[in-house]
């Protein structure tokens, strides 16, 4: 993807006006601006994507807030959108974001790849690490154990005590 230009989540988040509005979807970054009017979905999704503030209702904004990052690549996949709504981006291509390949951008800031190849080495990666936590240890392995010590407890006491009494 020779030529574009890198732009960092902070770069994307200064774009979020009717005249000057860009979106990331799969970790590119489309300049809408001259598509607000046109977009059959409405100009209101695209500007909503990007900065969820303008007409948002009090009690969401605070969720709107945390939630807008100008990333867009949930929300337009779940639309559903055409080939040729697709084939149509790359007219407004402007770049990618930083540290991402082909990637969506998460919450978070972190880069998390679309193509299935990486996405499936990703997540072999990920896994060691989710299945080896302490907290995992403790559920599949303590746990059981405690229960099965405390019916022996149990069944010692009731057997050999209060059968004394
Ligand atoms: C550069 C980015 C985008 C382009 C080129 C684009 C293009 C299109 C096109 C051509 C359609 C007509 C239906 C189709 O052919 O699929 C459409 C519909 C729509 N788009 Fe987008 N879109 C973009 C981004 C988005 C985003 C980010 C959202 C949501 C936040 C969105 C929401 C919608 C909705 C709600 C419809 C109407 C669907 C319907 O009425 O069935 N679009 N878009």
């Amino acid at each position: 993807m020779g030529g574009l230009t890198n732009y960092s989540l902070s770069d994307v988040s200064l774009h979020t006006s009717k005249n000057d509005c860009w979106l990331i979807i799969h970790g590119k970054v489309y300049d809408v601006s001259a598509f607000l009017d046109d977009h059959p979905g409405g100009d209101h999704v695209l500007l909503r994507t990007a900065d969820l503030v303008a007409e948002a209702c009090p009690p969401c904004l605070i969720f709107l807030f945390f939630k807008a990052n100008g990333d867009a690549t949930q929300s337009f996949e779940d639309v559903g959108h055409s080939s040729a709504a697709t084939s149509m981006m790359a007219g407004y291509l402007i770049g990618t974001v930083d540290g991402t390949v082909d990637g969506a951008v998460t919450a978070a800031g972190e880069a998390s790849p679309t193509d299935p190849l990486l996405a499936k080495s990703a997540k072999e990666k990920a896994l060691p690490t989710t299945t080896t936590t302490p907290s995992k240890n403790f559920v599949d392995v303590l746990l059981p154990l405690l229960t099965l010590a405390s019916a022996f407890a149990a069944w010692y006491y009731l057997t050999f005590h209060a059968a004394k009494a």
